[in-house]
């Protein structure tokens, strides 16, 4: 049977109804398109590496070369950065930040996919076999990048290669410069939403919808978060000379600071609660990530 990711994409991007059975599916799927591939390339949130990862991937991937990408390394603290380099260095994979939108580290990741290949590609042409290109699929969680950074990769003069035989209708392998060759849709995954602090991560950086929680709350939980992890960036932002007790103290500090008044001349919350959501997405707060290695639970 034929699965169309459309299936998953319900009303819009951040909004896919992971029940069980079309995690199933996509499940399937994307396995069924791994077997196609020689390296898998799995996307994840530099600011959030462990919390913007699919649970079942490495169950997925199997023993596939794999080159981990930390996207949007843009928005995320370089120290931090650099321990979860180092994190997945120990692990013996290379990951390779990367800034899609200006196109930081997309030569990286394609040198990186012949890296983990050459082995293979080499023992292939021994056995007198013809030179053929590298196959890489991307995969990652909802909103991580994935179309921005096939965009990327493919340009604009990149030429669909057809199907192949053997190839499910409809997959089409995209050529790339470095022998290379893309399977121009993406394995959409799930993140491991029934984790609490995951969600919450997850939300912060709009990977799921804010729905999760009021975007009150959410926004009163992102600042407690910022208190904790990044005072001074905080306070740099909204000029407050020190921050509240609380987090709900400092979300009225901010909301005063900004003016966030109603016409009932209360504080406006779920205004302060959307700047400051809006305000950490788009990197306006400060290089910030979220996570650091030794965050993970085993
Ligand atoms: N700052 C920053 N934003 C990025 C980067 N890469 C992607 N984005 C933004 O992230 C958002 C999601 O990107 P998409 O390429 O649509 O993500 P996707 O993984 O294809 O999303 P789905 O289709 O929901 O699976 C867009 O608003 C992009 O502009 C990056 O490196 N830095």
């Amino acid at each position: 049977m034929r699965v169309d990711y459309d299936e998953y994409l319900v009303d819009d991007n951040l909004h896919i109804n992971w029940y069980p059975g079309h995690m199933k599916k996509t499940r399937e799927l994307v396995r069924n398109n791994l077997k196609l591939v020689d390296v898998v390339v799995e996307l994840l949130d530099a600011r959030i590496p462990f919390s913007s990862k699919n649970p079942d991937i490495d169950n997925l991937a199997g023993g596939k070369p794999r080159v981990v990408i930390l996207n949007k390394s843009d928005l995320a603290d370089r120290n931090k950065l650099n321990r979860w380099i180092n994190y997945y260095k120990d692990l013996g994979i290379k990951a390779i930040p990367v800034d899609t939108m200006k196109g930081v580290g997309i030569n990286k990741l394609v040198d990186e996919c012949r890296n983990v290949t050459k082995g293979k590609m080499d023992a292939l042409i021994e056995k007198g076999r013809k030179e053929r290109p590298i196959r890489i699929m991307i995969v990652g969680i909802p909103n991580v990048g994935k179309s921005s950074i096939i965009n990327k990769l493919t340009g604009r003069k990149s030429t669909a290669t057809g199907d192949k035989p053997g190839v499910t209708k409809g997959k089409q392998w995209v050529r790339l410069k470095g022998n290379l060759e893309l399977l121009d849709t993406p394995g959409i995954l799930w993140p491991k939403f029934e984790d609490q602090e995951v969600a919450l991560n997850l939300a912060f950086s709009r990977a799921i919808k804010d729905e999760i929680l009021d975007v009150e709350t959410l926004g009163l939980r992102l600042i407690e978060r910022l208190m904790e992890i990044e005072p001074e960036k905080l306070k740099a932002r909204y000029k407050l000379e020190e921050l509240g007790e609380t987090g709900l103290d400092t979300m009225d500090m901010i909301g005063r600071k900004r003016g966030f008044i109603t016409g009932k001349k209360e504080l406006d919350y779920t205004r302060i609660a959307f700047t400051v959501l809006n305000e950490f997405r788009d990197g306006k707060i400060g290089q910030i990530s979220l996570e650091v290695p030794e965050d993970i639970k085993n």
